[in-house]
């Protein structure tokens, strides 16, 4: 199913939704996130760092979009600052809509296949280069459906059916 602002994904819905004010409406958050894939079809995941909502939980590397910046602004803004590498091209691939406790965000997953520089983890996160499925664990609850996405490009039984 496609989640929109109308149906989100919803996460830990059994905790209250700490951003909600009373009468206004719910901020959509603007979320870019990369997939770094390499040749073999191995994808970078990096973990939250500590002090952040979710910390430890895996995702793949990104993250909110500044004023008037585009996805692909964004995303080559935040790998750099994040994990220190210099993206080539990010094309476009899917978007979700995710309605966790602390926001809800719109995520626009970019496919990446280009970048220059090492990586370098500069909020002191981890990082995995894996495939599927998943060796790392807990997985953000956003980035499920990533990977039930990637499972099906490769043509393999839809995770969880
Ligand atoms: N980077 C990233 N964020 C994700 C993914 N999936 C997902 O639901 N999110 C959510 O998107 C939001 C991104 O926020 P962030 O905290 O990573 O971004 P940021 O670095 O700009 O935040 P900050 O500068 O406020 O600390 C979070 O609410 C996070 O839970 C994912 O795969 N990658």
């Amino acid at each position: 199913m496609k989640h929109t602002a109308e149906r989100p994904l919803v996460a830990d819905g059994d905790r209250p939704r700490a951003d909600v004010a009373k009468g206004a409406p719910r901020k959509l958050v603007q979320v870019a996130v990369g997939v770094l894939l390499q040749p073999d079809g191995h994808f970078l995941l990096t973990s939250r760092p500590e002090g952040k909502v979710y910390a430890g939980y895996w995702e793949f590397p990104g993250g909110k979009l500044e004023e008037g910046e585009s996805v692909e602004e964004a995303l080559r803004r935040e790998l750099y600052e994040e994990i220190g590498v210099t993206i080539g091209a990010a094309h476009p691939w899917r978007d979700t809509v995710v309605d966790y406790p602390h926001a809800l965000v719109q995520l626009h997953f970019c496919k990446v296949t280009e970048w220059a520089g090492e990586l370098h983890m500069h909020e002191g996160q981890q990082f995995s280069w894996q495939q599927l499925p998943v060796q790392v664990e807990p997985v953000l609850p956003g980035t499920v459906p990533v990977l039930e996405w990637l499972e099906q490009e490769r043509g393999g039984v839809p995770l969880g059916g």
